[in-house]
């Protein structure tokens, strides 16, 4: 049985589908990008899965089924969700955004447990640590992605929801964090959702791959297959986000 288990998962905003019945399973530990260019749908299936947003077919999350539960009760299913943009307190310090993090977590803890929980934070991204006094409003991008991904740690998710995680990253600092991930899945044996149109930079961390265009899954499989895969996904993707070499030039030899 998959961790996550996704099936004709249907999606809307108002009237209008976003999401055209998709199938998804992700495994327990594994580290999955969902890939597709802007509007594709990646946010909005991160969204289905917390029933953050009007959503019909079948979510189950280690064989429960997720339909009828609030985003909140979802959480304390233990499904952390880091959303685009962050979704941190700008007002609050990094200390007192990582605690409300806490909140969410699967079972109650003491503050023991969560002052431990803190500790191992701090130790993984030491920044945090140096700026735990300081507002969250005034931390660097790649600061403040570090913080978001943090607080929702301290919730103790085995499933982290991450949303385009390098948007507004200076290259170095989005292959910082990213590089962080796969420790972070082994540290608190967490299974990754990660949406990102930087298919070249997911493709460096994920075992498996899901393609989405238009609300609906173009491509499943292991992450080496993208490599390779038909020069379509190219124009999935968008040639800058994903440097198909060779795809191109195969693209350009039948034009
Ligand atoms: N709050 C909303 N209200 C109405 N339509 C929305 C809303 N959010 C997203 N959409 C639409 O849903 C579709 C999917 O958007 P979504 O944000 O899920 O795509 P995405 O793949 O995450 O894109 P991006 O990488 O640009 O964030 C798009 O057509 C978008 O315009």
């Amino acid at each position: 049985m998959s961790l996550l288990e996704i099936q004709n998962l249907r999606a809307r905003y108002g009237r209008v589908e976003v999401l055209h019945g998709v199938d998804l399973n992700v495994e327990e530990g594994s580290i999955v990008a969902l890939l597709g260019a802007n509007g594709a749908g990646k946010s909005t299936l991160l969204r289905a899965i917390c029933r953050a947003v009007d959503t019909s077919g079948s979510c189950r999350f280690d064989g429960v089924d997720l339909s009828g539960r609030s985003t909140a009760a979802i959480a304390h299913l233990g499904i952390g969700h880091v959303p685009e943009g962050r979704g941190t307190f700008a007002d609050f310090t990094v200390e007192e955004n990582l605690r409300l993090g806490a909140v969410s977590r699967t079972r109650a803890r003491s503050r023991r447990e969560t002052d431990a929980d803190l500790e191992l934070v701090y130790e993984t991204f030491p920044v945090l640590r140096e700026f735990r006094r300081r507002q969250a409003g005034a931390l660097s991008g790649g600061q403040a992605q570090m913080l978001a991904v943090a607080r929702a740690l301290l919730g103790r998710p085995r499933l982290l929801l991450v949303d385009e995680p390098s948007l507004g990253l200076a290259p170095l600092t989005a292959r910082d964090l990213f590089d962080r991930f796969t420790g972070l899945r082994d540290e608190w044996a967490l299974t990754v959702l990660l949406a990102e149109q930087n298919a070249k930079l997911s493709l460096t961390i994920a075992d498996r791959a899901v393609l989405l265009s238009r609300g609906r899954v173009v491509h499943d499989g292991p992450s080496g297959d993208l490599a390779t895969v038909d020069a379509v996904h190219a124009d999935y993707l968008g040639a800058s986000e994903f440097d198909l070499s060779h795809a191109d030039a195969r693209t350009k030899e039948t034009r």
